[in-house]
């Protein structure tokens, strides 16, 4: 496979770098590290070094696809949060000069100390993206990795807090250790103790790509070679901190703050409740998604996988609230949390619906069709989208008055059950219902007509081999990479009908697997001829990948073709973007027969 030339890029876009401190040990660190059963030294036990496993047949077609320099970066990366947090700034209700005054203050005030310290220089830890039509993003540069002491030279070795992995890769984020992602402890701990705090990774069971933890909750650690997994968690240690439980209260308890972690190897800060509706934190690729849609004041616009709504409000807010955005998803409580980010953002032209993207389409009789069968056996589980918007089951975050004295019907409105129309009157006379009252219900949906949106994203699901930290990849397989691809097509093949003749399609994941990024771009331009890649404004990740890929079982995948790899923006997490691994292809629609 030929591997498609890097863009360079401006470094000037970002937050400038802080010093990053890796030990000499780090970098030789071999790849099979973790699977030592040799004790190892204080300086490259007690240290951060992860390495990402992989299925071996996954990286082998990474190595191949990328190349095995290449891709080791990449898989370095992956283990690491960016140095930077992103903040999109809600210019519905507020600015980015606002947002920066508000968020320095909250930072000065803030006890954790930590982010002051990062800058050297005096210069501020926030800034406004330099990148033209992203002045309403906001970087707030975090520092890392740094080199604890975790006081290994002493006689005893430290006192230790292990936790899940998850725990461990929302830690790196900036986020504390709580009660439900610590699974062992050393003896005697107590409250106020200071303890080094490591990850329990999956480990390889007997039979092939079977992977566990194989711990329980409680182990008791003495700081030995003789501690369970003492050699695999070397390398593994992500700070030192002060318990806020003893260790008995850490296994007792079910919720609440187990360590302080003050001391950490990446310093980012959480923004978690700060500023809620004012601001959004978003991965920068997310952002560039929703810029290359283009979205257009008064358009109507679908977005087919949609929560928990980072995209739909981005999309929103670039359309100034106006227009109608149906945001979609199969899951109704996720769907209820799209509502819950709108109606914080206070967006009102977002409206939401549960609906499997696989049966987003309805032929127009089979719209009535299927009404009228929802009237007999399965009264008002399925409900059109005419019905939905006018009889407030798609919630939207348009005030109550507002959306009760609506009459608008985009299909006529003869598509509603009368079971529908009966408890929407009783709804109104009455109020909303206790799970009503913060968009506590999602209605479905049975599809849409072909072509009636102008603009459709498909931020599909994917392996989700980009989001970053990541500190185990081991249980996707080649045949299950696959699998996400086909799904992809899948979704895409209605997305493709939902579009008018004109419009756009944007497609995005946050993988870096070619199987569900490059291939299924190419089996879109195959198969529908009348779709074409467009231009992506602003463009600033680099190239996808050209060509195919031969797999020993004999499948073989094709990928771009040379010209398109520039039309496409694939964000690698080792550039100097310093991304999550994320992929956007834009399409336009042009007549379709
Ligand atoms: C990558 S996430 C979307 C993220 C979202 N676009 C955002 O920016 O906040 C993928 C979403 O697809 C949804 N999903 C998975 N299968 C689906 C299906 N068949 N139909 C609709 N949604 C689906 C999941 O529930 C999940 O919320």
């Amino acid at each position: 496979m030929k591997k498609a030339r890097v863009l360079l890029l401006n470094p000037s876009f970002l937050p400038r770098a802080t010093t990053t401190i890796f030990s000499s040990a780090s970098q030789t660190r071999l790849l099979s590290h973790q699977m030592e059963t040799k004790p190892s030294s204080d300086s490259s036990r007690y240290c951060y070094d992860p390495v990402l496993r992989w299925d071996p047949q996954v990286e082998d077609y990474f190595n191949k696809a990328y190349g095995a320099d290449h891709f080791a970066r990449i898989s370095k990366a992956l283990t690491r949060p960016s140095s930077y947090s992103c903040i999109r700034v809600n210019t519905v209700k507020t600015t980015s000069e606002a947002v920066i005054e508000k968020l320095t203050k909250i930072l000065n005030e803030s006890e954790d100390g930590s982010l002051k310290l990062v800058q050297s220089d005096g210069s501020s830890p926030i800034s406004k993206c330099q990148i033209p039509g992203l002045d309403y993003v906001v970087f707030v540069r975090g520092s890392g990795p740094h080199r604890i002491e975790y006081g290994s030279g002493l006689e005893s070795p430290p006192k230790e807090v292990l936790v899940s992995r998850k725990c461990a890769e929302a830690v790196l984020r900036g986020a504390q250790v709580y009660v439900p992602g610590v699974l062992a402890c050393t003896a005697h701990v107590e409250k106020g103790d200071a303890v080094a705090v490591c990850v329990a990774m999956e480990q390889p069971g007997d039979d092939e790509g079977d992977w566990s933890v194989n711990m329980t909750r409680g182990t008791t650690l003495q700081g030995l070679p003789s501690d369970p997994f003492y050699c695999e968690r070397s390398g593994l240690y992500i700070g030192m901190g002060t318990t806020m439980l003893s260790r008995a209260g850490m296994f007792r308890v079910p919720h609440g703050v187990a360590v302080d972690l003050s001391n950490r190897v990446f310093r980012l800060p959480s923004f978690y409740n700060v500023l809620e509706g004012e601001i959004f934190l978003q991965n920068l690729p997310s952002i560039v998604a929703a810029h290359a849609l283009d979205p257009q004041k008064g358009e109507r616009i679908l977005d087919m996988c949609a929560a928990p709504g980072g995209k739909t409000t981005a999309i929103a807010i670039l359309m100034n609230d106006e227009g109608e955005i149906v945001a979609a998803d199969r899951s109704h409580n996720k769907v209820l949390d799209v509502q819950k980010l709108s109606a914080e953002m206070g967006l009102s032209c977002i409206t939401t619906c549960k609906l499997d993207a696989l049966k987003s389409v309805c032929l127009p009789n089979a719209l009535s069709d299927s009404t009228t069968l929802a009237n007999g056996d399965n009264i008002g589980s399925v409900t059109s989208h005419s019905a939905l918007s006018s009889n407030e089951e798609m919630a939207s975050g348009r005030s109550e008055a507002e959306k009760s004295s609506s009459t608008e019907q985009p299909n006529g409105g003869d598509n509603v059950s009368q079971a529908e129309i009966r408890k929407n009157k009783e709804r109104l006379r009455n109020g909303r219902g206790r799970t009503q009252s913060q968009g506590g219900r999602a209605g479905k949906s049975q599809g849409f007509p072909p072509n009636s949106f102008d603009r459709v994203l498909l931020d599909a699901p994917c392996s989700a081999l980009g989001l970053r930290p990541r500190l185990f990849a081991g249980l996707e397989t080649v045949i299950s990479l696959r699998n996400h691809g086909r799904y992809q097509r899948k979704m895409l093949d209605q997305a493709v009908q939902l579009v008018r003749v004109g419009g756009v399609l944007v497609y995005s994941t946050c993988t870096i697997n070619p199987s569900e990024n490059e291939a299924v771009v190419r089996y879109a331009l195959d198969k529908y001829k009348f779709l074409s890649l467009a231009p992506q404004h602003p463009r600033i990740g680099g190239p996808g990948l050209i060509g195919r890929c031969e797999f020993p079982d004999g499948y073989v995948e094709e990928l771009l073709k040379p010209g398109e790899e520039e039309m496409v923006q694939k964000f690698d997490p080792s550039s100097e973007l310093d991304t999550i691994g994320f992929f956007i292809a834009k399409f336009s629609v042009g007549p379709k027969d």
